[in-house]
């Protein structure tokens, strides 16, 4: 198959269900310090971080899973374009509901599920909140043009995931790592991916289960270190776990730390990442995780990785 055009300009935001709604407020907004919001469901928590209405949104209800993962495209015609890739792919692709657009705060946008079964959506033309965006600790989330963060996610199908992501939407290899011994001739790895100059907008980790929650972790970026310590300061005293202490990343540079999630998975928080500069790339397979820190000796099981019956 030959690559196609890329349409997907960032990651947009991530729409996730839990059962615990104040677990999930106090995490973010007294402890991460983002900027909860008002949007169209009343008991829901909106996470705002920049000029973006809610980029984060938390619904209640169980389990405590993703929703959706919303990927942004320039406009509507991107939008027209990627969607007959997919088709062409033989990806079933729903366009969204005027309810659904309107929850959303964007124009137009499709939901179709990914090889590895994560729900995923594309979008274009959100709605902007130009009001000041008051965060906890007067930091500034990184974001624009680099879009929101990262998410991890697992997928029963790591070559098809990868062959799907690179080859029908256009996403660039930026590296991997080697994640267990060879099974069967055949090495899993961690594959990061980038669509913008953010180093890695998406990873994919093998998993032998597709069951909820379908996320890993997903992770913000703010302009400060102070913030980032001041943040781990309010886990400790608010009685998070931290899944990973602080640390820096070989490939995107990031001093971040993990706390878990109400629902099993991590929120990466973190400053300092590089960019990346697209005409010089080569894809490098890192063979450590981090230059110093990150002590995930303390991390309670991951979700995405517990057999379902367990
Ligand atoms: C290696 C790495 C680079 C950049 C990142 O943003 C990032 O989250 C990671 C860590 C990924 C991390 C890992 O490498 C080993 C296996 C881990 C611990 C998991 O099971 C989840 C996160 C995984
Ligand atoms: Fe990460």
């Amino acid at each position: 198959m030959t690559q196609n055009v890329r349409h997907i300009r960032s990651l947009g935001y991530i729409r996730m269900q839990s059962q615990d709604i104040a677990r999930w407020r106090e995490l973010a907004i007294d402890t991460l310090g983002f900027q909860e919001v008002a949007g169209a469901n009343p008991d829901a928590l909106y996470l705002r971080m920049d000029e973006r209405p809610a980029r984060l949104v938390v619904v209640p209800g169980g389990p405590d899973r993703v929703l959706s993962i919303g990927w942004e495209v320039r406009d509507h015609l991107a939008l027209a374009a990627v969607t007959r890739d997919l088709e062409a792919a033989g990806i079933a692709v729903k366009p969204l509901t005027d309810d659904e657009l309107a929850d959303r705060r964007v124009e137009g946008a499709i939901g179709f599920t990914d090889p590895g079964g994560n729900p995923t959506e594309i979008f274009f033309a959100p709605e902007l909140d130009h009001s000041p965006v008051r965060t906890g600790f007067a930091q500034k989330f990184v974001t624009g043009d680099q879009g929101l963060g990262h998410v991890v996610v697992p997928t029963t199908a790591p070559e098809e995931t990868f062959a799907f992501y690179t080859e029908v939407l256009g996403f660039l290899p930026r590296g991997a790592m080697k994640a267990g011994p060879p099974i069967d001739g055949y090495q899993p790895r961690v594959r990061f991916l980038g669509v913008n100059q953010r180093h890695h907008s998406l990873a994919l980790i093998g998993a032998p289960h597709g069951e909820a929650p379908g996320l890993v972790h997903f992770m913000v970026e703010v302009d400060d270190l102070d913030a980032v310590g001041r943040a781990l300061d309010q886990v400790n005293q608010r009685g998070f776990s931290i899944s990973s202490t602080l640390g820096r990343h070989t490939n995107d540079k990031m001093v971040s730390f993990y706390v878990r999630a109400p629902g099993g998975w991590d929120v990466e928080y973190g400053t300092d990442g590089s960019r990346v500069d697209e005409t010089s790339y080569t894809a490098e397979e890192i063979t450590a995780d981090s230059y110093w820190g990150h002590d995930w000796s303390g991390a309670e099981p991951l979700a995405a990785f517990v057999p379902p019956s367990a």
